[in-house]
């Protein structure tokens, strides 16, 4: 039975890891994958780049994900607790054989460089390099954290996209052009969106004015949390949301005279990377499930809505005007968050 391993920091996975990995699976019996990381050395390596650190349990993650229906290969996790410049590859190659616990015939990489570490510290195994000119998969590890991750998505796998997928979240009253502006959206950035689920929930009961009891606004929340894990998973690089937490509050509050807090227990999971208040000098529009269209009204609930969203210390993009200087304020603010 022969048994080799690859080892590497994957900050963060991408293809060309994919290729090496699947690769070295077709040549032994057993393959190891070592995840190895330290705290310090990789956000050190992060510093001053376009991506931010990459917690281990994530990157052990996709390694899993990636790996899960192959039983041959196992994926190891080894904690090294050094900087950058100071790796101690003897200490490391102890750990590792400690951790498989069996002769090692076989280190990939695709590092001509690791020759010589290679032949010192595993002399019973052949290092096997894969694709060392990276002529198959052209990307490193390096220029992804420099250049960022959206720079280079095609190399990321599909599993390892959710993560670094931007919620943009749009709020405001009724009838102030959201579903409108976030499907337009959705369709410029070629990616999912995630409707209103207030507007489920009502359609289902056949209404909202009057019938909306305290557990409803519950559900809304939880159910709209559920829409937003699905988009994610088939986002490309930014998903669209349509309303959140606060705004539910601002309803239990509005319709039931209730404070859930539950809803601000959600709110502060929240972690959206841009937020866009629509002001509402739209025409109302009666789509039979509103019922705050007179003048006032609606820009009392306005003002409460922005109050709510402040105490929450919620720094969001105010737009107004017509449809089309809507939209192009819109990908204004969405073109910094997704450089
Ligand atoms: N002590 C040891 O014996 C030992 C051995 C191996 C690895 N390590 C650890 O792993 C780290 C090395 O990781 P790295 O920075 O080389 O890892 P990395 O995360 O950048 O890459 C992981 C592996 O994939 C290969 N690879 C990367 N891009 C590729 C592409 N486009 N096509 C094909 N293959 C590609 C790399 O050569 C490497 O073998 C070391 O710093 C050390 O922490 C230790």
């Amino acid at each position: 039975m022969t048994v080799g391993f690859i080892g590497g920091k994957f900050l963060p996975l991408h293809l060309g890891h994919v290729y090496a990995i699947v690769h070295a699976s077709t040549i032994v019996d057993e393959l190891y994958v070592i995840l190895s990381h330290s705290e310090l050395r990789d956000r050190e390596l992060c510093q001053d780049t376009k991506m931010n650190y990459i917690p281990a349990p994530i990157r052990l993650r996709w390694l899993s994900q990636l790996t899960k229906d192959m039983p041959h290969v196992k994926v190891i996790s080894i904690e090294d607790q050094q900087d950058n410049d100071n790796y101690d590859w003897a200490e490391g190659a102890q750990l590792i054989k400690g951790k498989i616990g069996k002769p090692i015939d076989y280190v990939f990489s695709s590092e001509i460089q690791y020759n010589d570490i290679f032949k010192e510290l595993y002399p019973n195994a052949k290092h096997k390099l894969i694709d060392p000119m990276r002529s198959q998969v052209t990307i490193s590890a390096t220029t992804i954290r420099t250049e960022g991750v959206f720079k280079h998505w095609e190399f990321i796998p599909d599993f390892v996209r959710p993560y670094f997928v931007k919620k943009i979240v749009v709020v405001g009253t009724e009838s102030c052009g959201k579903s409108t502006l976030i499907r337009n959206l959705a369709k410029l950035y070629n990616t999912t969106y995630v409707a209103e689920y207030g507007r489920t929930l009502c359609e289902e009961l056949g209404g909202c004015d009057g019938i909306m009891v305290k557990e409803d606004y519950q559900r809304i929340a939880y159910g709209h949390k559920m829409e937003e894990f699905k988009a994610i998973e088939k986002a490309n690089k930014i998903v669209f949301i349509d309303t959140e937490a606060i705004v539910t509050q601002f309803y239990s509050n509005l319709y039931n005279d209730e404070h859930q807090a539950i809803l601000d227990e959600i709110a502060k999971l929240q972690d959206y990377a841009l937020w866009l208040f629509l002001e509402p000098d739209v025409k109302w529009v009666d789509d039979g499930l509103r019922v705050h269209g007179e003048e006032s009204a609606r820009e009392q609930n306005n003002q409460h809505l922005k109050t709510l969203l402040n105490k929450h210390h919620i720094d969001f993009r105010v737009l107004n005007g017509n449809y089309e200087n809507r939209l192009k304020e819109a990908i204004q603010y969405i073109e910094k968050v997704v450089q």
